[in-house]
């Protein structure tokens, strides 16, 4: 179904560029099929085309008319203006995805002709290596057809989970910023390896390895992470110390802290747009 569809990217930033990354390497399409455009940095443009092979236009020559998909990629500040843009151009018969933070498919629907498909979409930057865990939630008039074509698309760049809308916020707490939430752990464990005097380059393999076999044990084990750290940890041992000290400084609470803040975070996105406080700065 995916073979001869066009898409259209509207925004060109870290997030685009991972789902292009991850759809071309998928090789499901071709490269000239996908078309990426931005508000004004051409520069950027002409550097993804240069990666990629894709089409990068500028904003003014998207012929939006010929797309069957179109993925809108900017920042949720800039949401409404985009759509008061392209409405007027839109077929009944294109799809919307949506990868916006915070943003739900009954605002988009609100924003384009009535009967427009729309489906809401949280990737993660692991799009880039066809890595990604990847939610969608569809709106209202979606057809049955265009979902599955959402998910084949989606798989391209990862594994693809139907949640309903009401689980977006969460699930872009734990999936969407959850990426952060390990390179900063990364980075740490980084910092501290380096003051032993161990070479940088082998530090940064040896943690992305440790985070490699700890994700893969429970993805192929099936075991629960209570399990697996419960196997690592010997009596009085060093892990026993090294979590006590985790324990001791809230790290539990911490991780469990960044998700409800990410997640109120996304909700706070939407119900900020209700009372039309975009445009205004407060979201960012
Ligand atoms: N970065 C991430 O890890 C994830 C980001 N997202 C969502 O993806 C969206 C984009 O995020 P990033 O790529 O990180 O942002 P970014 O700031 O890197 O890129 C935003 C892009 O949108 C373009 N843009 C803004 N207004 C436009 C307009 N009217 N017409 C055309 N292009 C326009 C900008 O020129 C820029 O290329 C956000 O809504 C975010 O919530 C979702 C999941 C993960
Ligand atoms: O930080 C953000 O708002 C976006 C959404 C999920 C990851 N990055």
């Amino acid at each position: 179904m995916l073979e001869r569809k066009t898409i259209a990217f509207i925004g060109a930033g870290s997030m685009a560029e991972a789902m292009v990354s991850g759809i071309v390497a998928s090789e499901k399409l071709a490269p000239k099929n996908i078309f990426v455009t931005n508000r004004s940095n051409h520069h950027r443009l002409l550097e993804l085309q240069n990666i990629y092979g894709i089409t990068a236009v500028k904003r003014e020559h998207l012929n939006l008319n010929s797309m069957d998909i179109i993925v809108l990629a900017m920042k949720p500040k800039d949401v409404e203006t985009t759509l008061h843009s392209i409405k007027n151009t839109l077929k009944p018969h294109q799809l919307i995805l949506s990868v916006l933070a915070g943003i739900s498919t009954t605002f988009i629907e609100k924003n384009v002709p009535f009967g427009q498909h729309v489906i809401r979409v949280m990737p993660n930057t692991s799009s880039m290596i066809g890595e990604s865990a990847t939610a969608i939630s569809a709106g209202k008039h979606t057809s049955k057809q265009n979902i599955s074509l959402a998910i084949e698309l989606l798989q391209c760049i990862g594994e693809v989970y139907t949640i309903p809308e009401e689980k977006m916020d969460i699930f872009t707490g734990i999936a969407g910023s959850g990426p952060a939430y390990f390179y900063y752990l990364m980075e740490h464990m980084e910092k501290e390896a380096q003051r032993s005097g161990l070479n940088s380059q082998i530090i940064r393999k040896i943690i992305a390895q440790t985070v490699v076999g700890a994700a893969r044990m429970i993805q192929e084990q099936g075991t629960s992470p209570e399990i697996l750290r419960e196997n690592v940890t010997s009596p009085n041992g060093t892990t026993a110390a090294g979590l006590a000290a985790l324990k001791g400084h809230g790290g539990g609470k911490a991780i469990t802290e960044a998700i409800k803040q990410a997640a109120i975070r996304s909700k706070e996105i939407s119900l900020q747009l209700e009372k039309s406080e975009i445009g205004t700065g407060v979201i960012g």
